[in-house]
């Protein structure tokens, strides 16, 4: 293990264990973050790093080991605590009131009286000094995601903090919003203060952190200036040293199935266009409670054995036009075919995919409860849930594990795990890797190409355009409600959703296929 330059450190940790119940969450992992720096926390799901943050943050006490702050040994007894010393967490999900302002969240947990003005003043003036653009009337439920976030890191800056820790927070946000967070980070750091950035997305780590500490099972495996390593070499280290195979980790690309080859699956794709459509949209509109038009005359057919790909910039209607397409929205007008029962993973899957506090076979038993009738069978639900904790790779200690104690990546495999043995006609799927390991995310993409292959209709949205890209036989866009499709690559994909233009409109009564091959700029 090589260590990280010499500077002054401002947060070090030493031996830090923690357990559990039975599960050894961290056997004595160690980091050192310097003034002045990035420093990208990495490792597998269920690796430890969230709950060595949550330890440096006050909401978890170590069993064993020593922290420093700024040199001298501290515990933090609670965020609050924290906080006081200058530490800031933003979690993977964020902790704000929907319905309150951004000032009024700002303010949350502050000292004194509240005032609305001053609290709006605070907020404009931390956001200005941070060149973060947000609005302090703004309520939250009505922002976008990237937007929260902004609302989240000034949340903790108006606290005066030196030391940030982000935890996957670039996971949601489309391409130019996490270079705009990851620019951000640096400016920060380069200021005199330091981020700790846990993420997924090792070409992240590497082009902004200037040191990079692995976790495997708890443990610090690599502890490393980020210039002195690359991709290959941290991912061999998050595996605890198991040889990396995932070419893409290997040739340098961010996605690690830029390796799964199109020629392998090219004829599930061509046999697609003989298929009946299994999900269609025609003209389908949809207007929001506030008389806002989210969908615009939406056209789209999805075929048995292929996969849509959708790419948007947050806010685009994107989300309405899958809840649509999953049965969980009705279209305002338009007509839609869809099967019984679509499979669909949301992204947000705390909010809208898990019972948190319910063991891991009754969130299984969720799956299609509606048009269940009569006894449960709970055993069967147990048997099927240790069944797919296997076959997804889901780290739990059995079906009856609760679903919070779970780490955020597996609780996303086992949503993923339960949609997909579920779904027979079609799955519909909202930022399918959110959170996962390039492994989970490479076995993620199987399934789904299997999904496709075996008959599915599959319809995936993902920030991230280059997951969009390769998974998926057509691609569209949404932009402000308008679906267009776009030719299957990236920047043309980005041109699109961003301008709208660039495609083709596949407006009412045309048929959408017809558009992919007259059309298409591809
Ligand atoms: N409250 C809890 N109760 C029981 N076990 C827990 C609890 N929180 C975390 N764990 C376990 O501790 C281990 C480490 O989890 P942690 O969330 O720190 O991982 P992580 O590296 O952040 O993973 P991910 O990348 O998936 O978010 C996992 O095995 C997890 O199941």
């Amino acid at each position: 293990m090589t260590t990280p330059p010499s500077g002054a450190v401002l947060l070090s940790l030493d031996g830090i264990t923690h357990t559990f119940g039975r599960v050894r969450a961290l056997d004595g992992a160690s980091l050192q973050v310097r003034a002045g720096s990035v420093h990208a926390l990495l490792g597998e799901n269920g690796a430890g790093k969230t709950t060595l943050m949550r330890v440096v943050f006050g909401l978890l006490r170590a069993q064993q080991g020593v922290m420093q702050w700024r040199g001298a040994p501290m515990t933090m007894r609670s965020p609050s605590d924290a906080l006081a010393h200058g530490i800031g967490m933003v979690h993977q999900h964020f902790t704000l009131v929907p319905t309150m302002t951004v000032a009024e969240n700002v303010a949350l947990g502050g000292h004194g009286g509240f005032d609305p003005k001053r609290a709006a003043a605070r907020v404009r003036e931390v956001a200005a000094r941070a060149g973060l653009a947000l609005d302090p009337d703004a309520r939250v439920q009505d922002l976008p995601v990237g937007a929260q976030q902004r609302c989240e890191i000034v949340k903790a800056l108006a606290r005066d903090v030196t030391l940030l820790i982000l935890d996957e927070p670039t996971a949601v946000l489309a391409p130019a919003e996490a270079a705009e967070l990851l620019r951000w980070m640096r400016a920060y750091a380069d200021a005199g203060n330091a981020v700790v950035l846990i993420t997924h997305k090792l070409r992240d780590a590497l082009a902004v952190a200037d040191d990079i500490t692995v976790l495997h099972r708890g443990r610090t495996v690599l502890s490393t200036p980020a210039r002195d390593t690359d991709q290959a070499r941290v991912a061999n280290a998050m595996l605890g040293g198991a040889t990396v195979r995932t070419a893409s980790v290997l040739t340098g690309s961010e996605a690690p199935d830029a390796m799964s080859n199109r020629a392998d699956t090219g004829a599930a794709t061509e046999n697609a266009d003989a298929m009946p459509p299994v999900l269609a949209l025609n003209a389908v509109a949809v207007r929001d409670a506030n008389g806002v038009d989210r969908v615009r005359s939406a056209t789209l057919q999805v075929r048995a054995g292929e996969i849509v790909g959708i790419g948007a910039v947050e806010g685009a209607g994107q989300h309405e036009l899958l809840r649509v397409l999953a049965g969980r929205l009705s279209p305002t007008s338009g007509t839609r075919v869809i099967p019984k029962s679509v499979g669909f993973v949301p992204e947000d899957r705390h909010r809208d995919a898990l019972l948190l506090d319910a063991p891991l076979f009754e969130n299984t038993a969720l799956q299609g409860a509606g048009a269940r009738r009569g006894v449960i069978d709970w055993n069967g639900f147990r048997t099927r849930t240790t069944a797919l904790l296997q076959r997804f790779d889901v780290r739990a200690s059995g079906a009856d594990a609760v679903t919070r104690t779970l780490s955020g990546g597996n609780q996303q495999k086992l949503v993923l795990g339960r949609e997909l043995e579920a779904a027979r006609e079609a799955l519909v799927v909202e930022n399918p890797s959110r959170g996962l390991d390039f492994v989970a995310t490479d076995a993620v993409h199987q399934a789904l190409r299997a999904a496709r292959d075996a008959g599915m209709a599959v319809v995936v949205y993902s920030s991230d355009l280059d997951e969009v890209v390769q998974l998926a036989d057509r691609v569209f866009a949404m932009h402000n409600g308008t679906l267009i499709e776009s030719a299957r690559n990236r920047d043309a994909l980005g041109r699109t959703m961003l301008s709208g233009a660039d495609g083709i409109t596949v407006g009412a009564g045309t048929d959408a296929n017809a558009g992919t091959h007259a059309g298409s700029n591809a």
